[in-house]
């Protein structure tokens, strides 16, 4: 199998793929009297098609082994999905390019605690993977009629690994 090392996450390196939620570097205003900053606009949410419209949700999702064996990835055609970690833990986190349908080899990240993902809306992602314990994400993505998911199987595992030397 193929060895992904993940890197640090950051909004260049993500760019490509969605918005990378977190208060560094984000713009920024104060509101309500003074008493309240407002991180503003920290990514695009899309929700297109029948009946399209926007879910706030909680996923508790469980951990993964590491190194993580990455067999499958997954698109949402119709709406974006945003991921924002409801604890400090950091996660691991997967993209493809999309070669015409295909995902191309995929990149791997490991979030830093206070930041979280929007992946853009038909980009391909590995589903939720929480490191080392159960972990709480606010989650932001579309509802509505149509199928909103399509999966792709690799003929070949990558393996993905987190902090050790390669
Ligand atoms: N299926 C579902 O709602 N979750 C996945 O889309 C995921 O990205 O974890
Ligand atoms: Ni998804």
């Amino acid at each position: 199998m193929k060895r992904i090392e993940a890197q640090s996450l950051t909004r260049e390196a993500f760019a490509p793929f969605g918005d990378v939620i977190e208060t560094e570097g984000a713009d920024s205003f104060l509101i309500n009297e003074g008493n309240c900053r407002r991180f503003h606009d920290l990514a695009r949410v899309e929700a297109v098609g029948e009946g399209a419209r926007v879910l706030i949700n909680i996923f508790r999702g469980q951990p993964y082994a590491m190194p993580l064996t990455l067999g499958m990835v997954e698109r949402h055609p119709l709406g974006s999905q945003a991921f924002m970690p409801l604890s400090g833990r950091p996660f691991l986190v997967a993209v493809c390019p999309d070669n015409d349908g295909v995902p191309g080899e995929p990149l791997a990240f490991i979030t830093a605690p206070g930041q979280g993902v929007n992946y853009a809306r038909n980009v391909w992602h590995a589903v939720l993977t929480p490191i080392g314990q159960e972990q709480d994400f606010l989650v932001i993505d579309r509802g509505g009629e149509g199928n909103n998911l399509e999966e792709f199987f690799f003929d070949e595992p990558f393996t993905i690994h987190v902090g050790e030397n390669p």
